[in-house]
């Protein structure tokens, strides 16, 4: 029976949430006519026009479609067998006014020349506007006709249009339609196509009033018309909805006496049926005597990938704005990391004051001669508060020289220096004698001999800096003291020796830090990436409308894979040449490997990316989940603080975070210098892949099952 029609619903229930859309709505479209779909704003004519071509999951009923039911396998619903034109444009903007025809051509596996033919043929009949136009700089009513070409290219069986003749002029709307009657009568074609003028459903085959989720009447026009004696469409329509206002049409399984004649129509559920539809089928009608079984594509297809291809190409490089952000942010960023993080700090401002000596700033201050030895283990010490402040001309050290204490004290208060470094008025006598006595050097003494520090740890970074700077000074006057004394070679020296086996005492922060921004930062390249694009693909309508016309999810998802890995590819090459090559930071391992941990984190991103474009529904929740999500990873990552800092469920979890064990992986390999066999380098690696992988299936999943 089903195959009798182009397409077959019955009692079909929709619902968006608690919403009820479609109510059990029943519909019978003859194969080889016009049927047209009328309606108010919001009744469901698209949500049941996508539940027709396979795109809308539905909670109720059946929908059979040329003999199948859509989704199924052979049925060839979604697939070339259907033409659709979706009520917004579903175009590439990208896409020049022949790309976008020869684009659908193409994913229906119509031949260069036959797509060619075809596209003469429709540019002449819908007045497209000139081949190479992008179809963003076209005006709303010609990317419509350029729509409505695309949708007609392949020549399906059965076309289903919504709104396509909106802002089309008289004319070309009536050409439209006597194309649309002509392929229905010759070439057998099935069309259903929604509108909001009414009248123009006069040439259709069939109409179908629907108001709330209800097919009120399913009808032809001369047979509606003379049932309602009206003269117009638009008053049967009205006489229609004042019924089901009424709740007329509530009790549908009674007859309904009509308004103007008393004619009595039956109403089924959802659906009236006047009488039988008696429109002569063209004679050319092949598809009711022959039952065609499609052979199912397969999950991908050479073809389709192809023009898959071709198009996000030209969406890639005819987006200008696009490849700037794409190819000159990592590298901006990258730049921006190691110019500002990490580096030496300089000029911090330490107030000085030096109660030995009356001249605060030791103009013409000498060292030589003020530490001389006089005999076996003694020295004679003059002037060494200016000896220690000569040594303190550093890069980091900004001297300001105060003259009392408690104005020393006040500036730091007030935050106009850092800290306070304080000199007795008995330093140098009194590092004598605690150097003479030794272990019998008296409490006072000692006191006296120290230099006192003062420091504001509100700023904790410039604060320890500058407290272990310091003592570095410190040690090199006083190695520089006792050589000039002539004692032993590291007397003054701490009785701890500690050497360096992996790095130098030279390494600054940046260093630590290098691995960890450079896989965050190609992480959120990678997310941000993919979750633009494939939300500006599914918003734009693109997605779906190439799901109808057979494209599979899968395919659309590895296209989009093979571009963004390419980018990606260019986007680690970017950043490792800033890091190692322009600013020369040190590496030990192998580059190959150090590439191969930040591409595959590029990947997991775009893997990450991918999730995150399924479960939103827009660019802005898009933004919250990837920004929202991504930031704690990066706290948790030990990309600023060593992970031996969390407490350790909460560095467990962390160490199960895509970028955390990366980032000690980079680390390894970069200063370490270690191979991919050494387990604290392959669990990064593990780890990246293992959520590359799972964030990619369960997206997969999400598309197939998300309807
Ligand atoms: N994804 C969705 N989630 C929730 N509600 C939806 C969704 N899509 C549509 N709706 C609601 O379902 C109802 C029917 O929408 P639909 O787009 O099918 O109407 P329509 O008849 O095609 O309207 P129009 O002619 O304005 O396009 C509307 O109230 C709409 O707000």
């Amino acid at each position: 029976m089903y195959d009798n029609y182009a397409v077959y619903v019955q009692d079909v229930v929709k619902n968006y949430g608690s919403k009820e859309v479609l109510k059990k709505l029943c519909m019978k479209v003859d194969r080889g006519s016009i049927y047209g779909l009328l309606g108010a704003s919001g009744c469901g004519k698209t949500t049941l026009l996508s539940s027709i071509v396979g795109r809308k999951k539905i909670d109720g009923g059946e929908i059979w479609v040329l003999g199948g039911k859509p989704g199924e396998p052979g049925s060839g619903v979604p697939g070339p067998r259907v033409g659709y034109m979706p009520q917004d444009i579903a175009l590439v903007g990208e896409f020049t006014v022949k790309d976008a025809v020869f684009y659908f051509g193409r994913i229906c596996g119509m031949e260069e020349q036959s797509i060619n033919d075809r596209y003469h043929t429709l540019h002449a009949l819908l007045e497209l506007p000139p081949d190479s136009r992008f179809l963003k700089n076209c005006s709303g009513g010609q990317q419509r006709r350029v729509s409505l070409a695309a949708a007609l290219v392949h020549s399906p069986e059965l076309l289903i249009m919504d709104e396509p003749t909106v802002g089309v002029d008289p004319v070309l709307r009536d050409r439209i339609w006597n194309h649309l009657v002509e392929i229905t009568s010759k070439g057998g074609v099935s069309v259903i196509i929604t509108t909001h003028y009414i009248e123009e459903c006069r040439q259709a085959h069939k109409i179908g009033l629907m108001r709330e989720g209800y097919l009120l009447a399913e009808e032809s026009p001369t047979r509606l018309l003379q049932i309602f004696n009206t003269e117009t469409l638009e008053e049967a329509f009205l006489i229609l909805s004042r019924r089901q206002e009424e709740g007329r049409l509530e009790n549908l399984d009674q007859p309904v006496a009509d308004d103007q004649n008393n004619s009595v129509i039956e109403h089924a559920p959802s659906t009236t049926s006047v009488a039988t539809f008696d429109i002569a089928h063209g004679s050319t009608d092949m598809l009711t005597k022959e039952k065609r079984r499609v052979k199912r594509g397969g999950a991908v297809d050479a073809n389709r990938l192809r023009a898959l291809m071709d198009k996000n190409w030209k969406q890639f490089y005819r987006n200008i704005t696009g490849i700037v952000f794409l190819l000159a942010f990592p590298i901006i960023q990258v730049t921006a990391f190691v110019i500002c993080i990490g580096g030496d700090i300089k000029d911090i401002p330490l107030a000085i004051v030096n109660d030995e000596t009356m001249t605060a700033h030791c103009p013409n201050f000498d060292p030589n001669g003020t530490a001389v030895p006089y005999d076996f283990g003694s020295c004679h010490f003059s002037n060494m508060s200016c000896r220690f402040l000569t040594h303190l001309d550093h890069p980091m050290i900004t001297k300001v020289y105060y003259k009392s204490l408690e104005d020393a004290v006040d500036s730091v208060k007030h935050g106009k220096v850092v800290g306070v470094l304080y000199i007795t008025e008995n330093f140098t006598a009194s590092a004598e004698e605690r150097i003479e006595k030794g272990k019998d050097v008296e409490q006072e003494v000692l006191d006296f001999s120290e230099i006192k520090v003062w420091l504001d740890m509100s700023n904790r970074q410039i604060g320890a800096t500058l407290k272990y700077k310091l003592i570095d000074l410190y040690t090199d006057f006083q190695n520089a003291v006792f050589e000039d004394c002539r004692f032993v070679p590291g007397l003054g020296d701490l009785p701890v020796q500690v050497d360096y086996y992996f790095g130098s005492k030279e390494d600054t922060f940046t260093i630590f830090m290098t691995p960890g921004s450079l896989i965050t930062i190609i992480f959120f390249m990678g997310a941000m990436m993919t979750s633009q694009i494939i939300i500006t693909d599914r918003h734009d309508g693109v997605w779906d409308r190439s799901i109808v016309a057979g494209v599979t999810s899968l395919e659309i998802t590895v296209t989009h894979f093979i571009l963004q890995a390419s980018v990606l590819i260019i986007q680690v090459i970017e950043m490792l040449i800033v890091v190692y090559a322009v600013i020369k930071q040190d590496y030990a391992g192998y580059m190959w490997l150090m590439y191969f941990i930040v591409y595959l984190q590029g990947l997991c991103g775009m893997s990450y990316g991918f999730w995150v474009s399924v479960i939103s529904v827009n660019h802005s929740m898009a933004n919250t989940v990837l920004t929202g999500i991504f930031l704690p990873m990066m706290m948790l990552s030990g990309l600023m603080w060593p992970t031996e800092g969390m407490p350790p469920l909460l560095r467990f979890f962390a160490k199960c975070l895509p970028f955390t064990l990366s980032i000690e992986s980079l680390r390894n390999v970069s200063k370490k210098g270690w191979n991919i066999f050494h387990s604290q380098v392959l669990h990064g690696i593990g780890v990246g892949m293992f959520w590359l992988i799972f964030f990619g299936v369960v997206s997969v999943y999400l598309i197939k099952t998300k309807r």
